[in-house]
């Protein structure tokens, strides 16, 4: 099958008064159908401005060259208008700090209702049904409390779960999430990353996942591509990267990650016989 996203060469340069920065180098990578490609780093290596550049999210001190076709569609080059339309209905994001995601002002199942009407056909019973279950799907209990309540009256990590809820409902032909699971305890990470590989499997969706976390990159990623500093340094299968990576800077990250996989992995098997 084709790539519904193909990046190639992305440059990102920020100018800011008389100088300028390279953020992000000739950075090229795909992802297809059903596929979820891990795009695994430290703090600052650049992954969220490469997702946040083909999406269009930065302002124009930014200045971005490459391509990135969506579909036929060269997403450097359409109007800010042609993405926000593609946010939302074809493409879907889960970023970091969920609390900016959301209004303050409104409660949860307002938010959510706008959401669905706009990206959706279903009627106001459907979505009624449809957030509920969305909660429930997310492990969040007393659904009805919940959609009443208002964004700071919920933990970061029910936020969280709540945008990727309704990041997977939009039924998107294309995920993007960055560190999705980060403010989620262990457990319930589990239950998530679940959640993503289900939707991966059933609905087809490709998916872009960023993380710093090798444990949950190991879970959900069919194929993983390592940053460092702006620059892609490695990419392929986990089991590449965790035992034949050459690039120095991999193997730093494997190490320094080993003691939190193993943690990680511990609590997948004791999940995994528990559910036997
Ligand atoms: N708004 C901004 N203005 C200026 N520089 C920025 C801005 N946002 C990020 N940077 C810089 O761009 C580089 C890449 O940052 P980026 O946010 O892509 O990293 P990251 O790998 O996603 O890490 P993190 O998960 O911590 O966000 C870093 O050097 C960072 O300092």
């Amino acid at each position: 099958m084709s790539a519904i996203l193909k990046v190639e060469h992305l440059n990102v340069t920020l100018h800011h008064r008389r100088a300028s920065k390279k953020l992000v180098e000739n950075v090229s990578f795909e992802v297809r159908p059903g596929e979820c490609l891990g795009i695994l780093g430290e703090s600052g290596s650049g992954k969220s401005m490469t997702v946040k550049s083909v999406l269009g999210l930065l302002d124009k001190n930014f200045q971005v060259s490459g391509s990135a076709i969506f579909d036929g569609q060269d997403l450097l080059k359409e109007s800010k208008e042609e993405l926000r339309r593609l946010r939302g209905n074809r493409i879907t994001m889960v970023l970091q700090n969920p609390m900016t995601c959301f209004d303050p002002l409104y409660r949860i199942g307002n938010q959510m209702a706008e959401t669905f009407a706009t990206h959706t056909s279903w009627n106001a019973q459907e979505i009624h049904t449809r957030s509920l279950e969305i909660l429930e799907q997310m492990r969040i209990r007393n659904g009805e409390e919940v959609l009443e309540k208002y964004p700071h009256q919920l933990s970061g990590g029910m936020l969280q779960r709540i945008m990727i809820g309704i990041a997977m409902a939009l039924q998107p032909e294309l995920l993007i999430a960055d560190e999705p699971t980060t403010a989620i305890d262990a457990i319930t990470q589990y239950e998530i990353l679940e959640e993503f590989i289900r939707i991966k499997k059933q609905k087809n969706t490709a998916m872009l996942f960023i993380t710093h976390d090798l444990g949950a990159i190991s879970r959900v990623a069919d194929r993983i591509l390592v940053m460092n500093s702006g620059h892609v340094v490695d990419s392929g299968s986990f089991d590449h990267i965790l035992k034949h990576a050459d690039d120095p800077y991999t193997r730093m990250l494997v190490e320094k990650r080993s003691a939190v996989m193993h943690r990680y992995r511990q609590i997948l098997h004791g999940k995994e016989s528990s559910h036997a």
